[in-house]
């Protein structure tokens, strides 16, 4: 696992001839800090004001693992039903991995998790894709949180994912790093099982055209890492 890399005339010539998406979707409910965290993962910075998602954002970074180069491309989707609604088909084609994320100051954040995994599930994403749980807002947990977080770590337990405590927010950047990158390594593995060879571009799993109109262009001018 290696550095993200900066944008280049000579990576992106490279990626034109041997690059692997891995598509990984962030969800949860409202407020819990999806696009801070996904914002924080592609620029390095907290952003400093968000406004409530509506049907999905979309950003992207370069990373090179174990000498390949992967494509991740996150989608940070709606927590808001009325936002989310048109677009939940979306979101669960062809995922290589899930982030569910809940807020440490909020409970409900935390109970409604079970509704989360259970849309994954009824979109027919097996236990197989690479998951992660993510308590965020670290940096506002408290002695009254503990409980909460302990909850967090059980859960994902039970649901064998990986458990962060993380803070979008918060000095270290390691800590976001660490989902996204983790779970880019998990899927590749996992997909290097099956397919032992880069995928051409052309024929890569989440090709853009796959991502719903009037997302595109508006994201990548705001977000896009190396574009
Ligand atoms: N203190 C703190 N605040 C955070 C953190 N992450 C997000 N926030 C704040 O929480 C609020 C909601 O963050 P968003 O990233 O917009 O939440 P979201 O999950 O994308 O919300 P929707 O788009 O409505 O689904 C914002 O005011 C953020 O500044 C964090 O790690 N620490």
């Amino acid at each position: 696992m290696d550095s993200s890399l900066e944008s280049s005339s000579s990576s992106q010539g490279h990626l034109a001839r041997c690059s692997r998406t891995c598509k990984i979707i962030v969800i949860g409910d409202a407020g819990v800090g999806k696009t801070c965290l996904t914002h924080r993962f592609c620029t390095g910075q907290f952003p400093s004001r968000t406004e409530a998602t509506i049907g999905l954002d979309f950003r992207e970074k370069l990373l090179e693992i174990e000498g390949d180069q992967i494509r991740v491309q996150l989608w940070d989707t709606a927590g808001q039903e009325r936002f989310r609604k048109s677009m939940v088909q979306h979101y669960y084609r062809n995922v290589h991995a899930v982030v569910f994320v809940f807020d440490v100051t909020n409970p409900s954040s935390f109970c409604n998790l079970p509704l989360w995994i259970d849309e994954c599930r009824q979109h027919t994403l097996g236990q197989d894709v690479p998951r992660a749980l993510v308590c965020n807002k670290a940096d506002l947990a408290s002695g009254t949180t503990s409980v909460l977080i302990e909850q967090g770590r059980h859960l994902a337990e039970v649901h064998r994912m990986s458990f962060y405590l993380t803070s979008a927010k918060g000095d270290q950047m390691d800590q976001v790093d660490n989902i996204f990158v983790t779970l880019a390594q998990k899927s590749k593995n996992q997909r290097g099982q099956r397919v032992n060879e880069c995928v051409p571009l052309s024929s890569r799993a989440v090709t853009e055209s796959e991502i719903p109109a009037g997302k595109k262009t508006d994201v990548r001018k705001k977000w896009s890492c190396f574009y």
